[in-house]
């Protein structure tokens, strides 16, 4: 490859850059760009222009890619030069996300986190014991539904955030308000303010503003800063000084954050990195977790047939007096087609996580300038009318074929070496809870209900970067009394 990259940096004298929009003189297409839904308009370009797209951000450039292979020759093949991220003033240097996820591969301490995480998800006692904590909170999901059916978006928020504190820290959420939760959504909600915010926008393309003092007027954005990285120091070290304590007093559960203070390796000059990637586990875990199951339900209100025949499946092969555990997952291929469809047309994270190009390069005879922000564009992969025909519709039947299409995990967690370390925890929480709900519930519509799956700007998504469902109205009952009697029992165990 270094050959090869030799050879482009020869050629790239005469190269083109992927063509695109034209933009304005300076801000380029910066107006262009849509505050929310930005996947949509990338799709236009794509339709536009083709597989590689490439914009001029106020003299930055960005690089749309929306063919699978493309994006994985470059973080496979060429990972040195795209495995790093790109740096945000207001995001890293002034607030410091960096710290969860660091930008470059070549920092010590994702290497430590890496390294963190594949320690416990690489164990088949460990990952045993995760998919205990799963089974357990799916049950208490199902046991809240029953409680409050009309609180769809708070019950899937209270289970994704409760189970990622205890397989991070083994902390024990309450079931109403719990302060831990309170504070730790407070930080994320700080996160995607800053990822569509303008003054952030501002300092981020205009680098030198980072050094305005907070008391110049308009540099209102340095104060907010300030605020932010103190709630993020909360995030990071609250729960894992808990740990700590209740490791010192004997009274701690395993967790993430016990297991790595326990190993052998452990010293206090990795202290940091423990308890950094244990905040990555709440920062990248529990939102992504929520939405995914969030919009699952939808598609399951609004496809009634394959929600019923998922549901014969299940009582096919689970007796009706127990609720599905992961030793059935093989036997229902219609519940996990069900699963993979959902997660294709609904895709969660739609743009993926930013890279930036570490040095010139050549992609399809195409210049990469050094510096490029690269852009996987997943919602586009995932919606190929060529690979996935009818690709607007949910059809569970195009997994049960020979040859399937390629499955969305091969796409909605991210590519190459940064791909998402949490992708076996996130498919076996959600199967497990998508299992058990069809098991022991119906979920129909009401009135106000939404009819279809809109994927327009005003339709069911809210367009975020890590995109969840509206909230909608929708009526959740036991499927019958023997369901009922199954979830009652769950508070007697
Ligand atoms: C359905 C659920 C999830 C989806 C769709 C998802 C998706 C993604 C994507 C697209 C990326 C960017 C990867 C790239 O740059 O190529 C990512 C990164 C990441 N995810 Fe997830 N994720 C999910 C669940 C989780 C869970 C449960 C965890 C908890 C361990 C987690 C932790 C992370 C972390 C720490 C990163 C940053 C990795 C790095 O920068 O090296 N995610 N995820």
């Amino acid at each position: 490859y270094l050959a090869y990259h030799r050879y482009t940096l020869y050629k790239r004298g005469n190269l083109p850059l992927p063509p695109g929009p034209k933009g304005w003189p300076i801000v380029g297409s910066l107006l262009d760009m849509p505050q929310s839904f930005h996947w949509l308009r990338y799709h236009d370009w794509h339709k536009q222009h083709g597989n590689i797209v490439s914009l001029n951000l106020l003299g930055r450039t960005m690089i749309i890619i929306s063919s699978p292979q493309l994006v994985s020759e470059l973080t496979d093949k060429r990972h040195a030069y795209y495995s790093s991220r790109p740096r945000f003033v207001m995001a890293t240097e002034l607030v410091g996300w960096d710290q969860l996820t660091p930008l470059m591969p070549t920092d010590r301490l994702w290497r430590d986190h890496r390294r963190n995480f594949g320690r416990l998800f690489g164990t088949k006692m460990t990952v045993q014991k995760f998919f205990e904590m799963e089974v357990d909170a799916a049950r208490r999901l199902m046991r809240g539904m029953l409680r409050k059916p009309d609180d769809l978006g708070g019950n899937i928020h209270h289970w994704a955030a409760s189970l990622t504190l205890k397989i991070a820290y083994g902390y024990e959420s309450n079931t109403g308000h719990d302060d831990l939760i309170e504070l730790v959504d407070e930080v994320m909600n700080q996160f995607n303010t800053l990822l569509s915010d303008n003054n952030a926008t501002l300092v981020d393309f205009i680098p030198w503003l980072r050094f305005m003092p907070a008391w110049v007027p308009g540099a209102g954005f340095q104060r907010r800063a300030k605020y932010y990285r103190e709630s993020l120091r909360k995030m990071i070290d609250v729960p894992f000084d808990m740990v700590k304590e209740r490791l010192k007093a004997g009274t701690a559960s395993q967790s993430f954050t016990v297991d790595l203070l326990d190993a052998d390796e452990y010293n206090d000059e990795k202290e940091f990195a423990v308890k950094t990637s244990a905040a990555a586990i709440y920062a990248g875990g529990a939102d992504t977790t929520a939405g995914t199951m969030h919009g699952l339900l939808l598609l399951l209100m609004l496809y009634p047939e394959a929600r019923r025949k998922a549901q014969e499946e299940l009582d096919r092969v689970v007796s009706s007096d127990r609720l599905p555990s992961y030793n059935d997952r093989e036997q229902l291929p219609f519940v996990e087609a069900c699963l993979k469809e959902a997660m294709r047309l609904h895709t969660l994270v739609p743009v993926g996580g930013l890279r930036v190009a570490l040095e010139d390069d050549v992609l399809e005879g195409y210049f990469i300038p050094k510096g490029s922000i690269i852009q996987p564009n997943i919602w586009a992969m995932l919606h190929d009318p060529k690979v996935y025909p009818d690709p607007f519709e949910f059809v569970p039947e195009r997994w049960l074929v020979e040859n399937p299409p390629p499955h969305p995990r091969e796409m909605m967690f991210g590519f190459g070496r940064r791909i998402c370390p949490g992708m076996l925890l996130a498919d076996a929480s959600i199967w497990i809870a998508c299992a058990m709900f069809l098991a022991l519930y119906d979920i129909n519509p009401v009135k106000g209900s939404p009819t279809f799956f809109d994927q327009s700007m005003t339709g069911s998504l809210d367009g975020q970067p890590i995109c969840h469902p509206k909230p909608f109205k929708s009526e959740i009952k036991p499927r019958n009394a023997k369901a009922q009697t199954l979830i009652l029992s769950i508070d007697n165990e």
